[in-house]
């Protein structure tokens, strides 16, 4: 990247998309001398309310949808059009959906600047039949050509919009992007560490919803604080043990940054993939096992938003599959089965009772 001003787009506006859209709306104005002033943020077209959620966000400066209440700068300008979007632009921030990543960047290939420099916020893995699991950051970089840090850290949307102090932890493996990406997201209630661990980040961040959706079971299942300290525990040592195998590297000092055991305590408490483990139990207790539908609950709970635990819950199962170990990550292997409906949600207790870390 060169010296003169950058310019910033946001692909994707759910919750965290427009929560950080507001902080980076504000801080490319502080930091004019930086970063062009205006912010296109890419916007999945919907009609809310008879009108174009785009028209919505440009005339009221609100995703009423995805972060209602919350104003977003004026300078964050939503765009339909990803091409259009991101045309021009030297900072792409991406924060959707994993399931829709591959598709996004393929749609934006021919149309970004060499020298980009991509920053994921995604939590998730992406699953292809050639190549099984990847990491987010890496389907960027490939696709697109360029450079992808990450940040990721105990950062609950609504919370952070509405200027509640929170850390993240920002990985760069060019130590020279670390400026740029301070006065990019930094806030006096948003602190910013930045590190190099690029893929241990980005595993914590996936790891950790699948982690809490098994703290929403035992909510669901009426258990108290201690058996949730037990799946946050036993959940951890099952996120240090697949980052070790997966990435091939034991940087335990991750876990110990916003993105590993703070984010694994806020989205065990207060995060989507917490609700659903809940959901999922008192959806059994209504209708039997075989009544348990997560798009359902996905729809009547989120109304738009979604789980990402239950994908990434399937996708490190494919992984431990087709490396024969399911049995080394019980905790992780059993989410998958209660997602899927294999396994009745009161057998949960049974795999923390029995888990290898006791024996
Ligand atoms: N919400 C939160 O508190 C946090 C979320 N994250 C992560 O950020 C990422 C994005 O999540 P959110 O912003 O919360 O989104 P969200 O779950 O609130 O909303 C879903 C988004 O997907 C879009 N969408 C639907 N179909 C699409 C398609 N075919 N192509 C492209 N976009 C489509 C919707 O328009 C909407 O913007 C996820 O990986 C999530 O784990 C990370 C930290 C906090
Ligand atoms: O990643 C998050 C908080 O850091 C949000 O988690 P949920 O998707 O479970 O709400």
């Amino acid at each position: 990247m060169t010296d003169v001003k950058k310019r910033v787009c946001v692909v994707g506006s759910g919750n965290w998309g427009s929560a950080i859209a507001k902080i980076v709306g504000n801080n490319v104005l502080a930091h004019d001398d930086m970063f062009e002033t205006e912010v296109f943020m890419y916007v999945y077209e919907e009609i809310v309310n008879g009108q174009k959620l785009t028209d919505i966000i440009n005339s009221e400066h609100e995703n009423v949808k995805y972060l209602p209440e919350i104003k977003l700068p004026a300078n964050v300008i939503a765009v339909p059009d990803v091409v259009k979007a991101c045309n021009d632009a030297d900072i792409l921030i991406f924060v959707l959906p994993h399931q829709f990543v591959k598709e996004t960047c393929l749609k934006m290939k021919q149309f970004i600047k060499p020298n980009a420099l991509g920053i994921s916020l995604i939590k998730g893995f992406i699953l292809t039949e050639s190549d099984g699991i990847q990491l987010v950051s890496k389907v960027i970089s490939e696709t697109l050509g360029i450079e992808t840090a990450v940040l990721m850290g105990a950062n609950l949307a609504t919370e952070v919009a509405s200027e509640m102090f929170c850390e993240t932890t920002i990985a760069c493996e060019n130590e020279s992007y670390k400026p740029l990406l301070t006065a990019l997201f930094e806030t006096s209630y948003f602190r910013c560490k930045v590190i190099k661990n690029v893929a241990g980040v980005e595993a914590c961040g996936a790891l950790k919803n699948v982690v809490g959706i098994g703290a929403g079971i035992v909510d669901g299942l009426g258990y108290g604080d201690n058996t949730k300290a037990a799946v946050i525990r036993l959940g951890l040592m099952e996120m240090m043990k697949f980052t070790k195998v997966f990435l091939g590297n034991d940087d335990k000092s991750v876990f110990f940054e916003s993105c590993g055991v703070a984010d694994l305590v806020a989205t065990c408490h207060g995060g989507r993939n917490r609700l659903l483990g809940e959901a999922v139990v008192k959806s059994m207790k209504k209708r039997g096992i075989a009544g348990v539908d997560i798009r359902l609950l996905e729809k009547e709970i989120l109304r738009g938003q979604s789980f990402q635990g239950p994908l990434i819950a399937k996708e490190i199962y494919s992984y431990l599959k087709d490396n024969s170990m399911l049995e080394q990550f019980p905790l992780l292997v059993a989410i998958h089965r209660i997602c899927t409906r294999e396994v009745d949600p009161r057998n949960f207790i049974d795999c923390l009772r029995d888990h290898p870390e006791h024996m």
